[in-house]
């Protein structure tokens, strides 16, 4: 990993009401990275944004950014960070240039128009500089929040949920622009709860479920992980158990014994169903139906607290 501009380290947080939404969280993340938290609704990943990004103040832990304590040093440590949050926190009277100017000037830094030019061209904003917010389609609200979240020049930008309940085309064009911003050198930490998105965007992908940071991994590491698939087989007679001669195959019986569930590796080359499907026919072992489906993020945070346990 590149050089640490974000150290994250024993973070927990406990709500006044006595929920603990972060148990004990670590991590670090290397300077130009691409990093995903991919995990479900109320996994955590929100709190730990705004703990890291100083809105609410963790538990117990320390953050460093860029070298600054996030709680003692804060300004200088805020002045780094961009967060694009996952709601619309603008003036709908005002225009994307005022709008970008002003959030520039919060960080006090003076107008630099050539700066925020860039901006919001990389944006496709450009044209729409003097449209007040309100005019905006949903996908132009949105990236007037990056271009705010960009405005003081930061080097660590959070988009939290970046592509939640935009289409298809927006959603690629979010790809393409971290990208983009990661190539200028901005380190990039993004929640999702989709796993192609993590797939798509990031260099390492942590996991987080529950509060707990199940791991952190490369991503091509963590694919193969992920890339698991189910074959289930409804049979046309149940049985009591898994026959005898298969156990090269991974064979589960579900369903009072009706589906033969064969949990496979997707990435491998061979997956071994030709030959499960003909030993199956030599045992007579008939089925009315075939169904394949990924394990759903779900099955996965099984499996990997399974594997922790
Ligand atoms: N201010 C608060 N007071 C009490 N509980 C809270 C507060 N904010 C969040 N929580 C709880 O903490 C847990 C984690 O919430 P958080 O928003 O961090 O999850 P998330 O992973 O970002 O979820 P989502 O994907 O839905 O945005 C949830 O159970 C949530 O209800």
């Amino acid at each position: 990993m590149p050089d640490p501009i974000l150290a994250v380290a024993g973070v927990s947080k406990t709500y006044k009401g006595g929920f603990t939404a972060l148990h004990d969280v670590d991590l670090e993340i290397g300077k130009g990275e691409i990093f995903a938290l991919l995990g479900p609704n109320g996994a955590g990943k929100t709190t730990l944004i705004s703990i890291i990004c100083g809105i609410v103040t963790p538990s117990t832990g320390t953050i460093q950014v860029a070298g600054h304590d996030a709680l003692t040093d804060y300004k200088a440590a805020r002045r780094l960070i961009g967060l694009v949050p996952q709601e619309l926190s603008v003036d709908m009277f005002e225009t994307v240039l005022a709008t970008v100017t002003f959030s520039r000037r919060l960080f006090g830094r003076s107008g630099h128009s050539a700066y925020i030019e860039q901006v919001l061209r990389d944006l496709s904003l450009w044209d729409k500089r003097d449209a007040k917010i309100m005019e905006l389609s949903g996908g132009m609200k949105r990236r007037v929040l990056i271009a705010k979240a960009l405005a003081h020049e930061p080097e660590v930008l959070f988009l939290d949920e970046p592509t939640a309940g935009v289409d298809v085309a927006l959603r690629r064009d979010m790809w393409k622009l971290v990208h983009k911003l990661r190539e200028r050198g901005t380190t990039i930490i993004l929640t999702t709860h989709y796993i192609e998105e993590a797939e798509e965007m990031a260099d390492r992908i942590g996991v987080i479920n529950q509060g707990k940071l199940l791991l952190v991994e490369e991503k091509a590491a963590l694919m193969k992980k992920l890339g698991k698939r189910e074959l289930d087989l409804a049979l046309v007679e149940p049985l009591d158990a898994v026959p005898e001669g298969l156990e090269r195959w991974q064979l589960n019986l579900a369903n009072d014994g009706r589906t033969l569930r064969y949990v496979f590796d997707a990435t491998e080359e061979q997956n071994g169903i030709p030959a499960l499907l003909r030993e199956l026919a030599e045992r007579h072992i008939a089925f009315t139906d075939l169904e394949t489906s990924k394990s759903s993020l779900e099955d996965i945070f099984v499996d990997l607290v399974g594997e922790r346990a």
